[in-house]
């Protein structure tokens, strides 16, 4: 193994998701079975002890392709050098925060990080905003770093994607494996649009397939969106494991590409495409190749759907709108 190691830095170490993702990111399932990896752990200092014994398990696994752990509570140390950046750590919403508060708290912590990603990181730096609210949190870290490329910050809808694709097989009895082309549109939230209209389910179109509208109106889209509250009602906590998966799946398609004939959602910076206005990061349809990413043109997009990605993106500039009015973007 020759390769010069990639420095992954993950923020929220210490956490539930964290705690998910360290092993599979140390074990080669971020970036691939032939590419050694550098941890960064970052964390608050009262997470510090928890990062030292989760990385001293790390270490008992004795991962071949690891070949370093650094742990600090300073973000520039933590972003130095890092190729790659996972930002799982936020501040969660706590009983009685409006969301005002919640966007002006998670500014102080993507503020900062987005800051030290511009003065610290490697050039060709990648990032995935894991923590909510994703996608506006990945706008004030991007807000934060100037000079580094604007589509390097995404956010997390590959979750998202997973749940419809589970649901969707689930409907029509076809693996995972022969479903193509689903798209995540707008906010990681209760108002994004799983859209399953240019979709296929075994080589046909998903809609035709399911051909029941009352279904996806009022089951598929409300159990793809409301899934995250649906798993911390039954966990007690947000989910962990499927997302560490999700962080692993949008990285690695990004890196390494989507396959022939599919695409992938992801949060990123909107060039306009489909009426998203300009710099939002919103959840679009993308194909990956060579590390970059270019959304999916020329989509038809019905009334049904209009509607609902106009919702989604309406919170989006909404959120927008408020995490400028904190000054949280210049
Ligand atoms: N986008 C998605 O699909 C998705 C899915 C699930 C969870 N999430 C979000 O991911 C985030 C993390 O979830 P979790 O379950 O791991 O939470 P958690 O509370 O278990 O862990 C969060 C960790 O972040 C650390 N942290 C807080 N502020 C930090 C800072 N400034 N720098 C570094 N570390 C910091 C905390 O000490 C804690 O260890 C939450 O915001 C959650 O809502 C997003
Ligand atoms: O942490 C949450 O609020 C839910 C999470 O974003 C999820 O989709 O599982």
């Amino acid at each position: 193994m020759t390769r010069t190691p990639v420095n992954v830095t993950v923020t929220g170490a210490a956490g539930q998701i964290g705690y998910a993702l360290l092993f599979r990111i140390a074990s080669g399932h971020l970036l691939g079975a032939d590419v050694p990896v550098k941890l960064r752990l970052l964390e608050i200092p009262q997470g510090l002890k928890a990062a030292e014994g989760t990385a001293m398990e790390l270490d008992d696994c004795a991962f071949p392709l690891l070949q370093g752990i650094d742990i600090s509570d300073d973000p520039n140390v933590a972003f130095d050098g890092a190729n790659v950046a996972l930002l799982v750590g936020a501040r969660p919403r706590t009983k009685g925060m409006e969301r005002g508060d919640l966007l002006e708290a998670n500014g102080g912590i993507f503020k900062p990080q987005g800051k030290a990603i511009n003065d610290h990181a490697a050039d060709d730096i990648k990032v995935l905003v894991v923590g909510n609210p994703a996608n506006t949190n990945a706008l004030i870290a991007q807000a934060a770093a100037p000079d580094v490329p604007r589509e390097r910050f995404t956010a997390m809808t590959r979750l998202d994607h997973n749940r419809a694709l589970s649901q969707l097989s689930k409907k029509t009895g076809t693996p995972v494996s022969e479903i193509q082309k689903l798209t995540i549109w707008g906010n990681h939230s209760a108002t994004q649009y799983p859209d399953i209209f240019h979709a296929t389910v075994a080589g046909k179109n998903a809609a035709e397939v399911v051909g029941d509208q009352k279904w996806l109106a009022e089951d598929f889209i409300p159990t793809v969106a409301k899934r995250g509250a649906a798993i911390i009602e039954a966990r007690g906590a947000s989910s962990a494991a499927s997302a560490a998966n999700a962080a692993i799946d949008h990285v690695h398609t990004w890196v390494n590409g989507t396959a022939a004939g599919d695409w992938t959602s992801m949060g990123i910076p909107s060039d306009g495409s489909y009426g998203v206005p300009e710099g939002l990061i919103s959840s679009f349809p993308v194909t990956t190749k060579d590390g970059t990413y270019e959304i999916v043109q020329g989509l038809e997009i019905n009334d049904f759907s209009r509607e609902r990605i106009d919702a989604s993106v309406k919170e989006l500039t909404e959120e927008r709108e408020a995490v400028r009015g904190l000054g949280l973007l210049g």
